[in-house]
């Protein structure tokens, strides 16, 4: 997804940008709660709106600030909320509602935070060939493991005979899930969106490449013509480009938090995403009379005769296997190399104590 910055040099403590309450900003009571009244008195909560490599760049009630990434900011993404004392310092990160990260492989980071306090993630799929179930429950998976309300989005509306039939066969995935059709290049057909787009509620796209994220963006940003994603930044070493990661705010009052990172998301320690996205399976299993059914032709398997009697769908219940079954085995790559990078550090400590003792003896 590519889409235009609102401001290209974030680099300036200075009042330049029109102010936003905190409302707007997207503070809401499960942030206001974890403050104490001391905290209130030494500090402003700020909101992350963009990062680059050695800064974070935050905006207040009243000002934007930029603050250099320290070591106890490690792991601070876009969206987090912050607590900044009144000499523009950094005090602590607050709990997040809700956080994609990229399980990262390696010994020290183990989870890579990408982006933080999404209230709607539009799934985009579009209604062409590329429309696929299987995939958007992929996606459902990382929103629900996100913890941000899922919300999908077909777009090409336009160009399909029948977009309903589309929208039944993905609501029959989820009666209760939200599904729009709209022609992405059109305003008034991308209106629809609209009340998850209000005042403070961030938002976030996920969607394969070629979807019609960026035309959806560029039309909820009433731009005319798309720009690249990358922007230029000044900072103290002078002038280069960085990717964007970035919170912008959208003419509707909603906040589009806009990362790369987002692409690179993998259903790995997701199990709890998996089982939300197909609670109807987990709930059908809990009723099977073995507590341990595999659901291959054990008697008293509800799964079976939930097939059986068209309750469930064979296509969702293999994907629901596919899905548990990659994660678990990138869960279990992730454990093992982790496992490996901690004995391999051990025996590097262990050679090294080794070579010493050899040099003092
Ligand atoms: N007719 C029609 N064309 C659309 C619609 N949405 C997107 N397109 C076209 O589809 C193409 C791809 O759209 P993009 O918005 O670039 O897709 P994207 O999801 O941002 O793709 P990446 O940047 O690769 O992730 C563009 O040529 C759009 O003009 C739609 O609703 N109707
Ligand atoms: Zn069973």
């Amino acid at each position: 997804m590519a889409i235009t910055l609102f401001n290209s040099n974030e680099n300036s403590n200075t009042n330049e940008n029109p102010s936003l309450s905190l409302h707007e900003l997207g503070w809401k009571p499960f942030f206001q709660q974890q403050l104490t009244l001391d905290e209130w008195e030494d500090a402003v909560p700020a909101r992350v709106i963009g990062l680059h490599r050695s800064i974070i760049v935050v905006q207040t009630e009243d000002k934007r600030l930029t603050l250099p990434v320290l070591p106890d900011m490690t792991g601070i993404t876009v969206g987090d909320w912050l607590l900044v004392n009144h000499d523009d310092h950094f005090c602590r990160l607050l709990e997040r509602q809700s956080l994609f990260a990229r399980k990262a492989a390696g010994s020290k980071v183990n989870s890579q935070s990408i982006a933080a306090n999404v209230d709607t993630v539009f799934i985009v799929s579009s209604l062409n060939s590329d429309f696929n179930l299987n995939r958007l429950e992929r996606f459902l998976a990382l929103a629900n493991e996100a913890g941000a309300e899922p919300v999908v989005v077909l777009t090409k509306a336009d160009l399909c005979a029948d977009p309903q039939d589309y929208i039944r066969q993905v609501q029959a995935i989820d009666s209760m899930l939200m599904v729009e059709a709209v022609n992405a290049l059109d305003a008034s057909s991308v209106n629809a969106l609209a009340s998850w787009c209000t005042t403070g509620k961030t938002v976030a796209f996920l969607g394969s490449s070629g979807v019609g994220k960026s035309t959806l963006v560029n039309t909820l940003l009433n731009k005319a013509e798309q720009v690249t994603g990358t922007i230029r930044e000044d900072d103290s070493k002078g002038r280069h480009t960085t990717t964007a990661r970035s919170l912008h705010p959208m003419p509707s009052g909603s906040l589009l938090l806009d990362t790369p990172g987002m692409r690179e998301l993998q259903l790995a320690d997701c199990e709890q995403g998996v089982e939300e996205t197909f609670a109807d399976i987990s709930r059908l299993a809990r009723s099977c009379q073995f507590s341990d059914c595999q659901h291959s032709g054990e008697p008293g398997c509800a799964i079976a005769s939930a097939l059986e009697l068209g309750q469930l769908d064979t296509r969702r219940l293999n994907n629901y296997r596919k899905l548990m079954r990659e994660q678990a085995l990138n869960s279990a790559t992730l454990a093992q190399k982790r496992a490996r990078d901690k004995s391999l550090s051990r025996l590097y400590r262990s050679v090294q104590g080794e070579s010493r003792r050899r040099k003092k003896g």
